[in-house]
């Protein structure tokens, strides 16, 4: 809703629609109804719209969107009509901006006379992130405001707009310090009976388009043209039609999906019935890492960046310095990308002690350790921490494989630490998933079914850059063997050996099962030949020169792959793009199922926000799991099924029960639900 009252000559429309007052029908209605008062008030002078609570206005009810076309467009007032009442009004409108003024709401702002914001606002068209296009004129109306080129960029890239950068494009006319009501109500005096003719945007001229026209490819773009080409009146109808086109595509949906997932994935919760709205966080103020290698470093220089002063323990002298020098031109490479200040750079480095010594850590109230993937190096680590750390002290271990029950949330670890960690995680700028311990954790599990079936498909037949392609064309930013040999040949060989050790097994080139699985020994050959990647200059693929980042299709490879298969009796064949997708997307999805079936993660959105962050999987296709329920369930099920009959000594196509189950189901259940058929009797 929008509460309504008065001081003095302005009239005060608070929008009220907790949590971020997105426009939803009432709220609408509410500006109906205020600026009838308003306009039959004649002691009103003046109006000013501002929002109760934490924001402005976050945009439209994005679940709106979810509603049949013909309800979404006849759902009046729309945006439009209200935008083409405030603009019409006689008396100015001011909006005084606080939080986010973002989509519909920064539209809003656009429709009215003035703008004024606190300097910790952010304006922005986040549309593009939901599959859509700013539909209620904001296309039309921000070229007209500010420079084509300034109005292509926000719309296109879909960024929130820091309030003094909003200031110098000319969307803000003011920058308010002190109360914001206050200094708009005054603000409001200063304007009335001023002209208001030039104010509204829609009689205004769109700027040059001349230096633009070869970026405009998208449905953003070339309504953002037809501001300059078109009238107002036909740029607004091209602009509803796009819209409407885009709203009901698959890529909107999926975008939709992930909006709600990522925050559905914040709200954990424990077996124990705590979670995150019952549990308080612990305060941490300081903290320590051990280990200042590729890890250590990176995850100081976000706690850096997050204001955390951090405390750098390693093993010795040598690589302590290494480490700082890492940190150092980390830090030096955001300044040159103007990501941060040289004075902000200063500030982080004066907030890094290093040491070689753990007895420093014995103030900090958390410790990353982030060694060697070691586990007797990692549990000595820990047995000393007990020591030397305060009792409060959150002591936290960055494995990527070991599994140990102590290293994530597990019997041992209250709710304040699950809280503490994920609040953490928020404050330095990252999505934390909270997820059980098990063998490799969710990410690597998965994703090692998918590495591992892209490298049998190679043996049956297929060539890296065919494998790569065709992933790539699917969406991934990267195909598995342009990531192989980004990471290094070398580091998943030597796990694996060492994985083995642990068995008492040698893995040799002639391997072909190893406890009971299929096993490919294609990468020990290149690792044999030298070829870890692009550090040497070659790996799956060969670059322009060691370091280099051009891969190119390598010839010799496919004598590897041929010697390979024919010393191990294995049969090439044609391999269809089907069967690379199918084996690559659906082994891993199969595993998804299976770790949500036993409890690592409580729901699939969980799962699909690790894909996009972890491995960079196209939020428009929503997650692996989110594409699973779009491909039917009963689809993936029946191809799991046959792959596990061809190629039975892959556990990884050992179907999922909770698969079978939901693909049996009468009718389709959404995603949301999934969980519940885990304790229903489908
Ligand atoms: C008006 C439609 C009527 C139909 C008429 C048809 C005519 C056709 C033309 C249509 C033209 C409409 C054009 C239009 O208006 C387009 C839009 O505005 S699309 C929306 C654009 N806005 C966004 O994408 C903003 C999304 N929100 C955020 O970025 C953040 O939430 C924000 C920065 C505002 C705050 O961040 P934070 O403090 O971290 O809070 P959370 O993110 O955790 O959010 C809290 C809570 O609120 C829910 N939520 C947030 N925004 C919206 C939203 N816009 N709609 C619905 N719900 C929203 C969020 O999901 C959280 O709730 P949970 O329960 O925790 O999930
Ligand atoms: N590299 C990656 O992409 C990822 C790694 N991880 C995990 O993070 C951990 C660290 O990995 P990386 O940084 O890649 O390793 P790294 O080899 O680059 O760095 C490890 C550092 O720990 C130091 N160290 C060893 N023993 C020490 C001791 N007793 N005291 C203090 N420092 C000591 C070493 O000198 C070295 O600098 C591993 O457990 C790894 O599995 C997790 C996710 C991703």
């Amino acid at each position: 809703m929008v509460d309504y009252r008065k001081e003095g000559l302005v009239a005060i429309f608070e929008v009220n629609n907790p949590p971020v007052n997105s426009l939803s029908k009432n709220v609408r209605q509410g500006f109906v109804d205020g600026l009838s008062k308003a306009t039959n008030d004649p002691e009103v002078k003046a109006v000013i719209i501002i929002g109760k609570g934490r924001t402005f206005i976050a945009g439209a009810n994005i679940k709106d969107f979810g509603k049949p076309m013909e309800e979404l467009m006849s759902s009046s007032p729309s945006l439009i009509d209200i935008g083409n009442m405030l603009e019409e009004s006689e008396k100015p409108i001011i909006c005084a901006i606080h939080g986010a003024g973002l989509g519909g709401g920064l539209e809003l702002c656009l429709f009215s006379h003035y703008r004024l914001a606190v300097k910790s606002a952010r304006v922005g068209f986040p549309e593009v992130n939901l599959g859509i296009l700013p539909a209620a004129a904001g296309t039309q109306r921000l070229p007209r405001l500010v420079d084509i080129t300034v109005a292509m960029d926000i719309i296109s890239s879909g960024r929130h707009v820091a309030a003094p950068e909003a200031l110098k494009y000319g969307i803000l006319d003011q920058i308010v310090e002190g109360d914001l009501l206050k200094e708009s109500i005054k603000f409001a005096h200063s304007v009335i009976g001023k002209p208001l003719e030039p104010r509204r945007l829609r009689n205004l001229a769109c700027k040059s388009i001349l230096y633009c026209i070869s970026v405009i490819h998208q449905f953003c773009l070339k309504s953002v043209r037809n501001a300059a080409d078109l009238s107002y009146e036909a740029g607004l109808m091209m602009e509803n039609t796009y819209f409407k086109y885009l709203i009901t595509g698959f890529q909107s949906f999926a975008l939709r999906y992930s909006f709600f997932a990522e925050r559905t994935a914040r709200k954990w919760q424990l077996p124990s019935g705590a979670n995150a709205a019952n549990t308080k966080p612990l305060n941490v103020q300081t903290t320590g890492i051990i280990g200042a290698g590729t890890m250590g470093t990176g995850i100081a220089v976000s706690l850096l960046r997050a204001g955390y002063p951090v405390i750098l323990v390693e093993q010795n002298q040598e690589f302590l310095d290494k480490g700082v020098d890492m940190i150092r031109n980390i830090l030096k490479d955001g300044v040159s990308r103007r990501l941060m200040t040289e004075d902000r750079m200063k500030q982080c480095l004066k907030a890094l002690k290093a040491s070689v010594d753990l007895k420093h850590l014995a103030n900090v109230d958390l410790v990353i350790e982030a060694v060697y993937e070691n586990i007797s190096l990692k549990q000595e680590i820990f047995k000393k921490l007990d020591y030397i750390c305060k009792p409060s002290a959150l002591l936290c271990s960055n494995t990527s494989s070991i599994d140990i029950d102590m290293n994530v949330y597990g019997k041992e670890t209250s709710a304040e630490t699950v809280a503490t960690i994920m609040d953490f995680g928020k404050k330095i700028g990252k999505v934390s998933i909270l997820v059980k311990s098990c063998h490799l954790f969710v990410a690597n599990r998965m994703h090692g079914c998918f590495q591992t079936e892209a490298k049998f498909i190679l043996e049956e037949g297929a060539l890296p850059d065919e494998v790569d392609r065709i992933l790539e064309d699917f969406g991934m930013p990267m195909g598995p063997f342009k990531v192989s040999d980004l990471a290094g040949i070398d580091i998943s060989c030597r796990i694996q050996h060492e994985v083995a050790k642990q068995h008492d097994i040698e893995l040799t080139l002639q391997t072909r099962f190893f406890r009971g699985e299929r096993y490919s020994s294609l990468s020990n050959r290149l690792y044999e030949l030298g070829r870890l990647g692009r550090k040497t200059g070659k790996g799956w693929y060969r670059y322009e020169k060691p370091g280099g980042k051009n891969a190119i299709p390598d010839n010799d490879i496919k004598d590897v792959i041929r010697i390979h298969c024919k010393e191990l009796g294995i049969e090439q064949r044609q391999i269809s793009t089907q069967e690379i997708l199918e084996r690559c997307l659906y082994s891993a999805i199969n595993e998804g199922f299976k770790i949500i079936e036993e409890g690592v993660v409580d729901k699939p959105e969980d799962i699909d926000v690790i894909w996009w962050y972890g491995f960079g999987f196209p939020r428009y296709m929503g997650g692996p799991m989110f594409y699973a329920s779009q491909t039917g369930l009963k689809k993936v099920y029946d191809r799991v099924c046959y792959y596990h009959k061809n190629f039975p000594y892959s556990s990884h196509w050992v179907p999922s029960d909770l698969l079978r189950r939901l693909s049996t189901a009468p009718n389709p259940v959404p995603i949301t639900q999934w969980k519940t058929v885990l304790h229903s009797k489908l």
